[in-house]
């Protein structure tokens, strides 16, 4: 019998190496998860993502499948492993920051939120429950406890009350799946999520909670959310002195490529973000030199390759003048070409912090990496 996680090396830091085994395949920390949010990871090709870019798990999420194409069809599928033809990992959201954050007139209760679908206005409910089936049914081999993400900037008040209703509705999603288990046969592990806003006893009691829970794994929420960098520094540290040391911490919607080499020195296994795929449909690319605008006039006649120390075939395949061109013509390989190399860097960025946290580095690696990280070139 394997356990969940192991740690394979520690650090003079909180930084760790270690490895998450799911029924679906190893998952090596620290790691970055693609965005895969409707069941695809925008204009990337699954092969890409497995042969390329080489992610080791990939994320879903409830409200957006939930919402499209909807249960009845995903359970006929088999789930969304057999339904994307994925078989590694997922991970799937619970819905609670998307319904806040994508559909109209929502109304929250102790019971759960009565939200408008962004796609065709009609009227959903969801709650810790409901939830929790439908995660059940998108099969994901890691999944989300239903939390409200406390908005940013909060009041002490506010925040309290957020916080304790987020701990309220994980009991609910512990009960159900004690009751309701997995359906296809594979294992699916629940992570809590802390909340608490920027307040540091709120933050403590979240964490005491949540590690309290005894899941599998845990989450930093609440965080990413606007607050200043600093702020989001500060709060993962507090949060990751109390959090179990022999559980992975997942810290959601984190971040820019310096975020994540930060928040991995601060003992943070898991991360997810949009960035690398949606700044690069903004041709924004991510390197090991710092962040190129392909839109910028100074590459319209350099041949060189689009990356001389990328990992993807891109990087060698195409040049800085052809990708330029390609974004200015507003072709759609151009968003497939950047968001490849983004992701191929995102996931190099940690597979490389992984190798100095083993060569026993990280800290002097580190500190001399994050200013050529946020190089404007
Ligand atoms: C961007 N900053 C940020 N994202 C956040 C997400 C969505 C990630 C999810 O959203 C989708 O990507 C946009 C992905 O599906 C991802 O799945 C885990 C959060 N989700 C929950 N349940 N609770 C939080 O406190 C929370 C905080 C966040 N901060």
């Amino acid at each position: 019998m394997h356990s969940f996680f192991e740690i394979e090396k520690t650090s003079s830091g909180k930084a760790r190496a270690g490895k998450i085994t799911t029924d679906h395949g190893v998952i090596e920390t620290p790691i970055f998860m693609p965005v895969g949010t409707v069941a695809s990871v925008k204009t990337v090709h699954q092969h890409e993502l497995k042969e390329d870019i080489k992610a080791q798990i990939i994320l879903g999420n409830t409200y957006h499948l939930y919402l499209r194409p909807g249960m009845e069809i995903m359970q006929e599928a088999g789930g969304l492993h057999q339904f994307m033809n994925w078989d590694r990992p997922i991970l799937t959201d619970s819905g609670g920051y998307q319904v806040f954050s994508l559909s109209s007139s929502r109304k929250m209760s102790e019971e759960g939120v009565k939200f408008k679908s962004h796609i065709d206005g009609s009227y959903h409910f969801i709650s810790p429950e409901k939830s929790m089936e439908i995660q059940r049914q998108i099969g994901a081999d890691i999944f989300m406890a239903f939390d409200e993400c406390t908005p940013y900037p909060c009041e002490y008040n506010q925040a309290k009350l957020s916080m304790e209703l987020t701990h309220r509705w994980l009991k609910r999603c512990i009960d159900w799946t004690n009751e309701n288990k997995e359906i296809y046969g594979h294992q699916q592990h629940l992570f809590p999520i802390v909340q608490g806003s920027t307040y540091s006893d709120l933050r403590k009691i979240s964490a005491e909670v949540i590690a309290e829970a005894g899941a599998d794994g845990n989450a930093i929420g609440g965080l990413s959310v606007g607050e200043p960098e600093e702020e989001m520094y500060r709060i993962t540290d507090e949060v990751t002195d109390i959090l179990p040391k022999e559980k992975p911490r997942y810290l959601m919607g984190v971040g820019t490529p310096w975020n994540i080499i930060e928040s991995i020195g601060l003992g943070i296994d898991m991360m997810d973000c949009v960035m690398p795929t949606r700044n690069a449909r903004n041709a924004m690319l991510f390197t090991w030199q710092g962040v190129m605008n392909m839109k910028n006039k100074k590459w319209e006649k350099d041949f060189s390759p689009l990356d001389e120390f990328g990992t993807s075939y891109v990087d060698r395949d195409y040049s800085k003048a052809y990708v330029r061109h390609l974004f200015v013509a507003k072709e759609y390989l151009a968003k497939q070409i950047a968001s490849i190399h983004n992701l191929a860097f995102y996931l190099d960025l940690v597979k490389v912090a992984r190798e100095h946290i083993i060569a026993g580095d990280f800290y002097e690696w580190k500190e001399q990496i994050i200013p050529q990280l946020r190089q404007r070139l």
